[in-house]
C-alpha cells in the first residue's frame, strides 16, 4: 500500500492543510491519518479559541467541515465528563488527545441473547498527542474523562461527517438513535435553540 512519508504539521493550521490535501482523494489511508494527527504538537496557543468548556457535559466544537469530506471538532471534557456507549454511523473516526488523558472503552456490539450486560474488550488510557482510531466493524466505546482535578481536550475527526449516532445501554443493549449537536462552530457559541438535544453524555 502507498503510504506517503509524514511530514510534520508543525501548526494546527498546517495540519488542516495536510487533511484537506489528503481527504482530496476518495481512498482513505487509516494509518497515514493517524501518524499525520499523531504527528502534530499539541499547542493551547492554537486551539485555545475553539476550547469551550461547559459546566456539565462534555462539549462539541466544530473546528473546520473538510470541504464535506470530513469534520473536525474539538471535544472539551471537564472533570468526571464521559460519553454513553455509542457507534460512529459508520464513518471513520479520530480521536486525538490535545490536552489530559481520556479513558476508551472498547465494546462489542450487542446480540439477541445478551446476557450480563454488553460485552467489554479492551480499554485504554490516550495520553497527550496519542491518536486513536475507531470505526464501527471494530466496536463501540465510551470515552472517559476520569481525572477529578484535570480537564481533557481532544480532536477529532470524522469521515465522512455524520450529525446522528446511536447510544447504547450497557446492561440491555438497547439503542437510541441520538441528534450530535455542536456547542461552538469555528470559535462562535451556537445559538441556544440548536444544542438544546446533545444527548450522548
Ligand atoms: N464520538 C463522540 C466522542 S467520543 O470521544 O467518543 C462524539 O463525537 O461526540
Ligand atoms: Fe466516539
Amino acid at each position: 500500500m502507498e503510504q506517503t512519508e509524514v511530514i510534520k504539521p508543525e501548526t494546527l493550521d498546517d495540519l488542516i492543510k495536510t487533511l484537506h490535501k489528503i481527504f482530496e482523494s476518495d481512498f482513505i489511508n487509516v494509518e497515514e491519518v493517524q501518524s499525520i494527527m499523531e504527528a502534530y504538537e499539541s499547542n493551547p496557543h492554537e486551539w485555545m479559541k475553539f476550547a469551550k468548556f461547559d459546566q456539565y457535559r462534555y462539549t462539541r466544537n466544530l473546528v473546520d467541515e473538510g470541504n464535506d469530506k470530513f469534520n473536525l471538532m474539538i471535544l472539551c471534557w471537564g472533570e468526571g465528563h464521559g460519553s454513553s456507549i455509542h457507534d460512529h454511523t459508520d464513518s471513520h473516526c479520530f480521536l486525538k488527545l490535545l490536552q489530559g488523558q481520556l479513558k476508551e472503552t472498547l465494546f462489542e456490539w450487542p446480540d439477541q441473547k445478551l446476557q450480563g450486560g454488553m460485552l467489554q474488550k479492551t480499554q485504554q488510557i490516550l495520553l497527550e498527542n496519542q491518536c486513536a482510531y475507531i470505526n464501527d466493524s471494530i466496536g463501540l466505546h465510551r470515552v472517559e474523562n476520569v481525572s477529578h482535578t484535570e480537564c481533557a481536550v481532544s480532536l477529532h475527526l470524522y469521515s465522512p461527517p455524520f450529525q446522528t449516532c446511536q447510544t447504547f445501554d450497557q446492561r440491555t443493549g438497547h439503542k437510541n438513535s441520538v441528534k450530535m449537536t455542536f456547542w461552538s462552530k469555528f470559535g462562535e457559541r451556537t445559538p441556544y435553540e440548536t444544542t438544546i438535544s446533545q444527548e450522548n453524555n
